[in-house]
């Protein structure tokens, strides 16, 4: 059988204070006008919580004091051939203000105003399980980065 190619492992930080969430929008490069939460690649050496609190800090500007691991995400894409395993974090206590960096604008949204239309195809549908504070597991598969063709999604135990 061939060889499996092991999964990129990525992070996705979402504050969620006060029933608003922060999210970041794109101002340059990849994705640009998109929003998404704050995260990036794991990098070698780090643990996925330390490079959550890595990434947040680097993205927004603000310390993650409360967070917890609440979504596990596997993607698959027809046009790249190394899967990607997204670790998803809610932060529910933050130090510092949020900052715009040349790359990121940290915006806060009330959870029905979140723009699903400028974000990742399957955010709109694992959102409601991060809002509703539960714990899930979903597969997705993309035939390219905008096009969702099927997905799986479960509540998992509480993380
Ligand atoms: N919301 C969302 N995020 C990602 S990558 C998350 C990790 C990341 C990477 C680079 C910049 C910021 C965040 C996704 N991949 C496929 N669907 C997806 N949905």
């Amino acid at each position: 059988a061939p060889a499996a190619v092991p999964p990129k492992l990525l992070t996705l930080v979402i504050p969620f204070i006060g029933g608003q969430l922060l999210l970041g929008k794109k101002l340059r490069g990849f994705g640009e006008g998109y929003f998404n939460g704050f995260g990036g690649k794991v990098e070698l050496g780090e643990t996925i919580e330390a490079s959550a609190r890595r990434e947040l800090l680097e993205e927004a500007g603000v310390t993650a004091t409360a967070m917890q691991h609440c979504g596990l995400l596997h993607f698959h894409f027809d046009d790249k051939p190394q899967p990607w395993e997204v670790h998803v974090f809610r932060v529910s206590v933050f130090e510092g203000q949020p900052v715009t960096t040349d790359e990121m604008a940290p915006i806060w949204f009330q959870p029905d105003q979140v723009p699903f239309d400028k974000m990742w195809a399957d955010d709109i549908h694992w959102y409601p399980l991060f809002l509703a504070g539960k714990a899930f597991v979903g597969s997705f598969h993309f035939k390219d980065t905008h096009t969702l063709v099927e997905h799986t999604l479960q509540e998992a135990a509480a993380a």
